[in-house]
């Protein structure tokens, strides 16, 4: 293995060559010409902090192992261990593949040597970066581009680099220094044409047509947000899944590139093309969880062809490697025994002394210098919290304002409604016995209106979103309390547009009570209703894995309120057993506020003359007691639905932070 001062870029050609090599040198030609002026992927310019350069990372006898909970309230453990006492080394200034078959455990051991475990995942061993055991520095100190990429669909490519920009970057970095980051990576990735252009789903189009980044376009991008640090280390799982030929070879050319400036590029690689293969400097060949071979790929083979395993002429090596490698179905144990007598002479080989002097090299320079910093860990600032807050603020207003799902069709859905809830009314509510009934009717399609439609929207949000929260947790980038108060600020102008619209709109078609007051307190308890349902439904959507389990448990807890709600059964008559419910239903809290303001000091209902026989209301009090309503309860409704919107809130952040950090 060789030291970061024994490599050059000479000694780390490429193996062989070709006219697609070429074709994208001469692409990349620009690139290359900046990155020779030291200006390229990896350089931040003057006056923001430098990280360390030249890093080695190298690992000793680490074990990833899987923890799985089964039985009866997950209390029975279970532990499998996906990779087993790997060693090896990485140097900087080269491109190395960690290669292996589906389920060898490059990702897991990856994520390990990165800092990166996902949760369920656990590790140990001893693994360094220049001899320093790694630590919560990595997330600064290198970049991790996942297999999966996710992204806000919503944003345009500059918007999210610039966002990861202020996020990610040292918060002493100029605006100006930043701007020209952003640019620079556009132009270097190829994504200048697409700055402007929707990340989208992943799908063709976007939901309202707009047009969206293709795969390959993706994958720059988010190898652009890793480079925006211009980190020393970088980590790259499967950047190539889903790209074709061409844009594979793009994207690890680039990487390649990247490598040659100084930097430790580990890049994990199912089965590339010969041409692709030939782009990566040094492998580390991965099977059943162990490290079989460490070296350039020469060597490789000469290992493989001293144990019986020769790879054919003109034949890709990395195919020959795969296959070499393989669990051959139906044959595992004895795929299983052949690998491990590979692993067995590695241990004794020449390249294996090499890997175990480096690592010993850097453990003891390591531990010469155990107390000192780098300079990258102390220099690092990150931006301040009301910063981060912004941002993020501005992150959820821009996914609101350009998903039409969220505004523009539920503003005409309320409008539609309430225009004819409203025009069913008109001249309905006068004060007679049929008047009490359409305005205690009208007063419920106030309520449900304003609860069942935003208390099911917003339940979907969380689980979606739950997988990009809890890699940008993860990877340090904000703490969660900034990113639920964020989301709940985003939103908050629509939670109160919406019901003041619904009021505006019905209660004058209805004709309900025509005093200021009235009307005023109406608007505000119809708009608390429906931020007290919003709660309610983002405690559901963080409580719960998915939509449909969440759903399973809100619909009958709705059903639950809305029937203790007052108008389906007299409230002092509800069985005790089920009687505690009401106190817990916002329907309640708001029928019987909306009824107050419609009721309290009415004292001319008309009851209906020519049938004395039936019983008649000709008091407002009469209608209130009805359904065990209190004119007095006013403010103590209101207080309830405020207890009840804090409550719902605190569960649904502490529920955030829980599933964040499982999933
Ligand atoms: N969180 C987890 N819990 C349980 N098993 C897991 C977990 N993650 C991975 N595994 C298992 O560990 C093994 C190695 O997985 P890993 O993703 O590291 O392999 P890989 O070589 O990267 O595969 P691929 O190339 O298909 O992504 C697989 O059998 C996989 O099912």
């Amino acid at each position: 293995m060789e030291s970061s001062g024994d490599v050059s870029p000479a000694s780390l050609r490429p193996l062989t060559s070709s006219g697609l090599h070429e074709s994208i040198s001469q692409e990349l030609d620009y690139f290359y010409q900046e990155t020779q002026a030291g200006e390229g992927v990896g350089s931040l310019g003057a006056g923001a902090p430098q990280p360390p350069q030249g890093l080695t990372l190298t690992w000793r006898d680490v074990n990833v192992y899987a923890r799985s909970h089964t039985g009866f309230f997950r209390r029975r453990t279970s532990q499998r261990r996906l990779v087993s006492d790997a060693t090896g080394a990485v140097a900087p200034g080269g491109l190395t593949a960690l290669m292996g078959g589906s389920g060898a455990g490059k990702s897991s051991l990856m994520a390990a040597l990165a800092h990166r475990l996902p949760a369920g995942l656990t590790a140990d061993g001893d693994i360094r970066v220049n001899g320093r055991p790694v630590g919560d520095f990595m997330h600064r100190l290198s970049g991790y581009m996942h297999q999966e990429d996710l992204f806000v669909a919503e944003l345009t490519v500059r918007e999210h680099l610039t966002f990861m920009a202020r996020l990610r970057l040292d918060r002493r970095t100029r605006p100006a220094q930043r701007r020209r980051r952003v640019e620079q990576l556009l132009r270097q990735l190829g994504l200048l044409a697409r700055a402007d252009t929707r990340i989208g789903g992943g799908g063709a189009a976007g939901a309202d047509g707009a047009k969206v980044l293709s795969g390959g376009e993706r994958k720059r991008l988010a190898f652009a947000t890793e480079m925006l640090t211009d980190p020393p280390l970088l980590f790259c799982d499967e950047p190539t899944t889903g790209l074709d030929a061409y844009s594979a070879h793009k994207l690890v050319h680039m990487m390649q590139r990247v490598a040659l400036q100084g930097r430790t590029v580990l890049c994990t690689i199912h089965q590339p093309s010969s041409e692709l293969f030939a782009l990566f400097h040094q492998l580390v060949l991965v099977a059943d969880g162990r490290v079989v071979f460490i070296g350039d790929a020469p060597s490789a083979l000469d290992f493989f062809a001293g144990h019986g395993y020769r790879c054919p002429e003109a034949y890709n090596p990395a195919e020959f490697f795969m296959r070499a490698l393989a669990l051959t179905p139906g044959s595992e144990e004895s795929s299983r025994v052949a690998i491990r007598r590979l692993c067995e002479h590695f241990a004794v080989s020449d390249a294996a002394r090499r890997v175990d002097l480096t690592v010993r090299l850097q453990q003891r320079l390591g531990d010469a210098e155990e107390h000192k910093e780098t300079c990258w860990e102390r220099d690092h600032q990150t931006p301040p919290a009301a910063l981060v807050l912004l941002l993020l603020l501005q992150r959820c207003a821009l996914q609101i304002r350009r998903d039409s799902s969220v505004h523009t069709v539920r503003l005409i859905e309320k409008i539609a409604v309430a225009l004819t809830a409203g025009l069913c009314y008109v001249g309905a509510a006068a004060l007679t016995q049929s008047g009490v009934q359409a305005v205690q009717g009208a007063l419920f399609i106030l309520v449900t209106e304003n609860t069942f439609s935003p208390m099911y929207g917003v339940l979907a949000h969380w689980p979606a979103e739950r997988p990009l929260l809890a890699r940008e947790l993860r990877a340090g980038l904000y703490r969660p309390h900034l990113y639920y108060i964020a989301k709940q600020a985003a939103m908050l102008p629509g939670l109160v547009v919406e019901p003041v619209l619904f009021v505006l709109i019905m209660y004058w078609l209805v004709g309900l009570r025509p005093t200021f007051y009235a009307f005023a307190m109406s608007l505000l308890v119809v708009t608390i209703t429906m931020n007290v349902a919003t709660a309610c439904g983002s405690f559901f959507g963080n409580a719960f894995e998915s939509v449909s389990v969440a759903m399973a448990y809100l619909v009958p807890f709705d059903y639950a309120l809305m029937i203790t709600s007052g108008l389906f059964i007299k409230l002092s008559s509800l069985p005790p057993l089920v009687g505690w419910v009401r106190h817990a239903s916002w329907f309640m809290y708001a029928n019987e506020a909306l009824s107050i303001l419609q009721w309290d000091g009415v004292s001319n209902i008309t009851c209906n003359t020519a049938r004395p026989d039936l019983p008649c209301l000709s008091e407002g009090t009469q209608v209130l007691d009805q359904y065990s309503f209190l004119p007095q309860h006013l403010a103590t409704d209101l207080w309830a639905m405020g207890t009840l919107y804090c409550t719902f809130h605190l569960l649904a952040y502490i529920c955030l932070r829980w599933r964040a950090s499982i999933s």
